[in-house]
């Protein structure tokens, strides 16, 4: 594979304003073909506005770059040809069956093959049970793949996908990740974005952004080493410790992870000056923990609050 299309998205110094806001604010990503990367931040962070002007329905302000080797400032409609974009909201209609919404979906896309196109896709999301059921009466996991069967009609090389598996149970969220694998495999290449922590561990890589800034990018170890984390886990009676060790100097973050209590910061003498006072209390267990991804999401976002109070933008991870 050469350079030029080793890469399916390649997008450097991304930038949105709306008035005097700037919502996305010199972002860089980079995916190689056929790889799943997660994209996550906090709500309102830019995600959903990055994922629009990569397929050609924003223009950035600033910033350049290509989706599948075609310019997104120059080539918007051959991107859009050629990905699948899934909204965060249901975009399907209700009171049209599974089917007839797939056969509308190819005829917006002017499928020459449109009868074999939406069988492919009804057979490929296991719909071809349920292709009469109208889309309104599906539940949130079916409309999910419905959805996704959509965007997979016109057999795009780019997924574009916009928090997939919001309201969706655990078996069907499963379901999905084992079929954004199964893509991937096929060569097809897939952003999406997500709020949660195990899905994120189902990615290849990641993009995390707060703010409009990108904050971290890399692998899920490589996000972890960059950070340069420590932790301390507490486990016993520790609803009482949250609140002061939040505040306390060097402390990045406090969550609870079960019935442990993990305490990160990124200098260690000061962590554990932190958690001195509290290391003898009765009744609770102290012990080194690894940093796992949510530990270092939360630290990242609250240094990027401090840095955004005091108008200093925060310094990206790597
Ligand atoms: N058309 C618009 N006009 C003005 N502000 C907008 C517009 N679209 C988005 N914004 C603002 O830009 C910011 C980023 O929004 P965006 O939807 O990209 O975030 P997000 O990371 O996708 O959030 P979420 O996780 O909640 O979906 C938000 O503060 C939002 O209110």
């Amino acid at each position: 594979m050469n350079q030029a299309t080793d890469w399916a998205i390649d997008v450097r110094g991304l930038t949105k304003r709306y008035g005097p806001r700037t919502v996305v604010d010199h972002v860089d990503l980079q995916v190689r073909t056929g790889r799943i990367c997660g994209f996550l931040g906090p709500n309102g962070s830019g995600k959903t506005t990055t994922i629009r002007m990569l397929c050609g329905l924003l223009t950035p302000d600033e910033g350049d770059g290509t989706c599948l080797g075609l310019d997104i400032r120059k080539q918007p409609l051959e991107i859009r040809r050629q990905v699948g974009y899934m909204t965060q909201k249901f975009g399907l209609y209700d009171d049209l069956s599974i089917r007839q919404n797939l056969d509308f979906v190819a005829r917006l896309f002017e499928l020459p093959e449109r009868k074999r196109a939406v069988d492919a896709a009804l057979e490929r999301l296991g719909l071809v049970e349920r292709q009469e059921q109208l889309a309104g009466s599906l539940s949130g996991g079916w409309k999910q793949r419905l959805s996704l069967a959509s965007c997979l009609i016109h057999e795009p090389r780019l997924l574009l996908l916009d928090e997939p598996t919001a309201g969706v149970d655990p078996k069907a969220r499963r379901d999905f990740w084992d079929e954004i694998h199964r893509l991937a495999a096929q060569g097809i290449t897939v952003l999406v974005s997500t709020h949660y922590m195990d899905e994120a561990e189902r990615c290849h890589e990641l993009a995390y952004i707060a703010y409009g800034k990108t904050l971290a990018r890399g692998t899920e170890r490589e996000i972890i080493e960059a950070s340069k984390l420590h932790v301390w886990a507490v486990e016993g009676e520790v609803s009482q410790l949250v609140e002061p060790l939040k505040k306390a100097p060097g402390v990045l973050s406090v969550a609870a992870f079960g019935n442990a209590l993990h305490v990160a910061g990124q200098d260690d003498a000061q962590l554990e000056s932190a958690i001195a006072p509290y290391r003898e209390q009765q009744g609770l267990r102290w012990h080194r923990a690894e940093p796992n991804l949510e530990d270092v999401f939360i630290s990242l976002i609250g240094q990027a609050q401090d840095n955004f109070a005091q108008g200093r933008p925060p310094e990206p991870a790597r």
